[in-house]
């Protein structure tokens, strides 16, 4: 969308009101989603667009075309069917698209989403009807760069999702279906945070798959062959992230499910030279130190005297110590490596020891204990370990399901009036604990945040409501914030002034029932707040690009929102093929393929 003179902004980043230039008519406009209206083209666009002939008579309102597409998406036997019709629908319409998630958000959020999202990203092959997003192919390192420079200007692409599909939610490595969380991830971004969906791009790096089922299946469509890995690899990530600078410089690059051994090595890499974000590390920290915070809130606990044990030290386990670490260090200016003493972490042999040093990545190193603190190091299992170190919180980052036992919930309940458990394992099936044994083993008192969406939970007649702890309260905040301040760099300030503002909106600060995080459906409004804070952040530390920033609250904010997209039907207007603008001619970023 090119840039578009506003009456009180002038010269605004984003144009999402107003009407459009479309070169496009007949069949190609009906079939280039971003512009296509269906039965809601109105009479006269009809005529000058030439799809009189190509319609039935009747002009409908988008309210009805909504009516049609929800019977027709209710109708779908089951989740997995609904998921696939969302799919067709947004490579129709994009505005029915995402005005009909918007309208249904609650009931759709884990259709389009976790956990039906990894169902689908499983049977990605077998489910397959049309290509989304951009392929990039190891054996094929020499054609990356032209392979990205199909997806426009300089100035056409915001916001990238790259993923190389080792480490899918929690189901592990799905190879080249991993485009479809770089897709679900984009979507998310729109709307949560109204980032304009035709100027991002969801990118997969096929590098091969370990996926034994994926390799003896005939309908596979990744390469087929073992990961490739170390210098080919680390060549193939460096040629994408330097042509996507090169191509779109103004683009915020989020990396999405890379396997442990890469997803904190590449992130640290690029951080230091590019806006980027590592979800899994980074939203899935910002996310839990939230929802920490509100809990801590509630159950009167400061932040530095606080406990925290991790189960499951992986990519998002030490992202979620990292940020909880820096926290307490920031508040009560302990040293990091003092800060990192409140964190006990424990993966598949137990708690980490200093002595297990060579088995231990670069990540866990600063959580791992003296052995000397430890009795029995032999026996550092999670109840062993719960029992020793009394943690106020408990977060599971496993993929163990059913890892929470009853034991080990009564213990955390029997040392702290009001303990913090977070099952945040994805998708649902690999939940730690299910929040209504949780809420029954700890007699009401524990505070709940899962990674999957779950309904309230009742207990002695009172109904807890159970908060989604899931980065995507986030990511779209932060990345919203990186896009209009045009961020050099994402610093560690931005992303904890993105904690302190999301904190903030938690609903158990007014009522200790209600969720330690907002819901989803009021995540968009949250965006903003989140956003405005990333801004500002950016501003005062030099790093935002942008010149037009408001340097007042209010102005600011009413800045950022006439920069989010809305799924609502603009005029178009006929331009000559000749003087079309990409834009014009059907853009391609995601909503935008045909
Ligand atoms: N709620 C949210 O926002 C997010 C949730 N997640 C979820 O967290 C889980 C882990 O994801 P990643 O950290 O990316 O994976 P990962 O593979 O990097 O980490 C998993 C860690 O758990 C450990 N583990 C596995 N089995 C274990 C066992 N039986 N006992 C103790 N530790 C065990 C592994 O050794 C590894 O260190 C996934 O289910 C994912 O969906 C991840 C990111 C965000
Ligand atoms: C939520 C997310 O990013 C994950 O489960 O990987
Ligand atoms: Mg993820």
């Amino acid at each position: 969308m090119p840039c578009q003179r506003h009456p009180q902004f002038g010269q605004l980043l984003l144009g999402t009101s107003g009407p459009q230039d479309c070169a496009l008519t007949g069949s190609a406009l009906l079939n280039t989603p971003f512009f296509n209206k269906g039965a809601g083209f109105t009479a006269e666009e009809r005529k000058h667009f030439k799809l009189t002939g190509l319609l039935p008579q009747n002009v409908q309102t988008l309210e009805q075309q909504l009516k049609r597409a929800y019977d027709q998406y209710s109708s779908r036997r089951d989740d997995l069917a609904k998921n696939t019709f969302m799919i067709s629908l947004a490579a129709q319409n994009t505005v029915l698209y995402f005005r009909l998630i918007q309208e249904h958000l609650k009931e759709m959020f884990s259709i389009i989403y976790t956990p039906t999202e990894g169902d689908a990203i499983q049977n990605y092959s077998r489910l397959f009807r049309r290509p989304e997003g951009c392929f990039l192919n190891i054996n094929d390192v020499g054609r990356v760069h032209d392979d990205l420079a199909q997806w426009g200007a300089p100035e056409d692409i915001d916001y990238i999702v790259v993923t190389d599909g080792e480490e899918i939610l929690g189901i592990g490595d799905q190879g080249v279906g991993g485009i479809l969380i770089s897709i679900a991830k984009l979507v998310l971004t729109t709307l949560c945070a109204g980032i304009h969906p035709n100027r991002t791009l969801p990118v997969v790096l096929d590098c091969g798959t370990n996926n034994e089922d994926l390799l003896n299946d005939d309908l596979y469509l990744g390469l087929k062959k073992p990961r490739i890995r170390g210098k080919e690899y680390d060549e193939f990530v460096d040629t994408f992230m330097r042509s996507a600078r090169k191509l779109y410089p103004r683009a915020y690059i989020h990396f999405e499910d890379f396997g442990l051994h890469n997803a904190r090595r590449i992130l640290d890499l690029y951080r230091p030279s590019m806006a980027c974000f590592n979800d899994d590390v980074q939203g899935t920290g910002c996310v839990t130190l939230a929802a920490v915070m509100a809990g801590l809130h509630v159950s009167n606990v400061k932040l530095e005297d606080m406990r925290m044990v991790i189960f499951g030290a992986g990519t998002a386990g030490t992202g979620i110590a990292d940020q909880v670490r820096d926290a307490i260090a920031a508040n009560s200016g302990e040293s990091k490596e003092d800060a990192a003493k409140h964190i006990w972490c424990v993966d598949k042999p137990g708690l980490l020891f200093k002595s297990h040093k060579e088995k231990l990545t670069p990540a866990q190193t600063c959580y791992a204990r003296d052995d000397s603190e430890w009795l029995d190091t032999s026996r550092s299992d999670l109840l062993s370990v719960i029992k020793a170190v009394k943690p106020h919180v408990l977060v599971g980052t496993s993929t163990k399901p059913g890892s929470f036992t009853r034991e080990i919930i009564t213990e955390m309940a029997s040392h702290t009036p009001r303990p913090i458990i977070m099952p945040l394992s994805n998708p649902t099936r690999l939940h730690e604990a299910d929040p209504k044994d949780i809420c029954e083993w700890s007699k009401g008192t524990a505070l709940i945040a899962t990674g999957s969406p779950f309904p309230p939970v009742k207990y002695d007649g009172r109904e807890y409501e159970v908060a989604e702890c899931n980065n995507s309260t986030c990511f779209p905040g932060i990345g919203l914030g990186c896009v209009l301040s045009r961020a050099k760099l994402l610093s560690d300030k931005m992303l904890v002034a993105a904690v302190k503002a999301l904190a903030a909106q938690s609903p158990a600060l007014k009522d200790p029932d209600k969720g330690l995080l907002p819901d989803v459906v009021d995540v968009r409004e949250i965006s903003v707040h989140i956003a405005k804070a990333v801004i500002r952040e950016a501003v005062v530390s030099g790093l935002a690009r942008e010149d037009g920033i408001p340097s007042d609250e209010e102005t600011l904010e009413a800045w950022i929102r006439e920069q989010m997209w809305d799924p609502v039907y603009r005029p178009l207007k006929l331009v000559s093929k000749e003087k079309a603008t990409k834009y014009a001619m059907g853009a391609l970023g995601l909503a935008g393929v045909s």
